[in-house]
């Protein structure tokens, strides 16, 4: 079996090696010669999977390491009876860590304080669940909208999206879609952008697009910064609006789910995909594919009060600070237009917070709500 992968997907020269032999390609680059004879194509989001690039090749498995799949044309995979699958859940952890990540931030920096606010979540997938369920633990209140769901998870009230712009900290976790019932694109336009008042927070990790970008910049400067923006996705990427960039407390190169074991799961995956769908038995076990983390233990200081605790537990895991200022000094100097894809492919990779036990005599209970592995003393 010849298997043509995408060269950042983690692990996948020794899981797939057994099936047959696998060559890495640049994703963004890849065309429809590389192709020819292959059987299984694996991809990232960055390799648009339709008939131009599929179209005179062989191939009949098409597996994408990713959550999102608007990279990909179901509808022609369907018609030429080439078998997909994508990564369902395998990063939403390392999303909310994110979130959570970009909001201990704005606390240390800015005094923001998210817990006892109202937090609004569009799209309640894996992702938005998993990110309005530790809200809901912490005792946040929580207000969702998702069109396509009439119930989400305990504690999580379905709203419109109008009532959900209206919330203190408002996150983005919508799939990009540009047809359909409910059209995703562009759908938190001008109307809705304009109307967000200062004070507020968008944490945006759901796909560029989503949210109009230009408004979002009218709005930034109407309010006189006033806004706490912290984006990881962006219209037209790799080449991000840098004028909003600067604007924002975090901008990110599209890393949210960028955790270790977050992408090590996206390969691990499409194997066990593939091997159901070529009816062959899996050799490797999740624990072969799924890296532990490099923190096992940390022990909080129990003088602490409640806001600064958690955030310094999630910063001492995952700063996304970092990650931002890579983003934009980088983008910013040497490489503005290979930037994006650099960073991506040279991030430093993070544990997610479920490979860490925080030890916190206090607040044991709000460190597991965030994800933590945890004991009480
Ligand atoms: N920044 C990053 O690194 C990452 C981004 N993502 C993005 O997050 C998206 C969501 O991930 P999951 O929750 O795991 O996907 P999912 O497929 O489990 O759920 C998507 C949810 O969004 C809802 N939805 C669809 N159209 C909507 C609309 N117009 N408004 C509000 N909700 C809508 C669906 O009903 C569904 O409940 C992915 O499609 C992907 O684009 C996912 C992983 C990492
Ligand atoms: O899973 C998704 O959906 C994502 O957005 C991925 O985290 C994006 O990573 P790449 O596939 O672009 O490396």
């Amino acid at each position: 079996m010849k298997i043509i992968a995408d060269e950042n997907m983690p692990n996948v020269v020794n899981l797939f090696s057994d099936l047959g032999e696998v060559t890495l390609v640049n994703g963004r680059t890849l065309t429809a010669e590389q192709l020819v004879d292959t059987d299984v194509l694996l991809v990232r989001s960055v390799t648009k999977v339709n008939e131009a690039l599929l179209s005179g090749t062989s191939v009949k498995y098409v597996g994408s390491a990713t959550i999102g799949t608007d990279h990909i044309d179901t509808e022609y995979l369907n018609s030429q009876g080439i078998g997909f699958n994508s990564a369902p859940g395998c990063n939403a952890d390392a999303v909310a860590d994110y979130v959570f990540s970009a909001l201990a931030y704005l606390y240390m920096t800015k005094g923001v304080r998210w817990l006892g606010a109202r937090i609004g979540v569009v799209g309640q997938g894996n992702v938005g669940r998993c990110v309005a369920a530790r809200f809901v633990a912490l005792g946040c209140e929580v207000v969702a909208y998702d069109p396509f769901l009439q119930k989400s998870v305990p504690g999580v009230t379905l709203i419109s999206l109008k009532d959900v712009m209206d919330s203190d900290v408002i996150c983005l976790h919508a799939p990009l879609t540009k047809t359909g019932p409910y059209p995703s694109f562009d759908m938190i336009n001008d109307e809705y952008v304009a109307k967000l008042k200062a004070g507020q927070t968008i944490v945006s990790a759901g796909r560029g697009g989503v949210i109009n970008e230009q408004a979002l910049i009218k709005q930034f400067y109407a309010l006189e910064g006033q806004l706490n923006l912290a984006l990881d996705v962006w219209l037209g990427e790799p080449h991000p609006n840098m004028e909003l960039a600067a604007l924002c407390d975090i901008a990110t190169p599209h890393i949210a789910g960028y955790s270790k074991q977050g992408r090590e799961k996206g390969t691990w995956y499409i194997y066990q995909s593939l091997c159901q769908f070529f009816d062959i038995s899996a050799k490797s076990s999740f624990a072969d594919a799924v890296s532990q983390g490099s923190i096992c233990e940390l022990k909080m200081n129990s003088s602490l009060e409640r806001d600064e605790a958690l955030a310094r537990a999630i910063q001492a895991c995952f700063d996304v600070a970092r990650d931002s200022a890579r983003f934009k000094h980088v983008m910013s100097s040497f490489a503005k237009d290979k930037g994006f894809d650099w960073l991506r492919k040279n991030y430093v990779e993070r544990d997610e917070f479920n490979t860490t036990i925080v030890k916190h005599a206090k607040f044991a209970h709000d460190l597991a709500a965030l994800g933590f592995l945890h004991k009480s003393h």
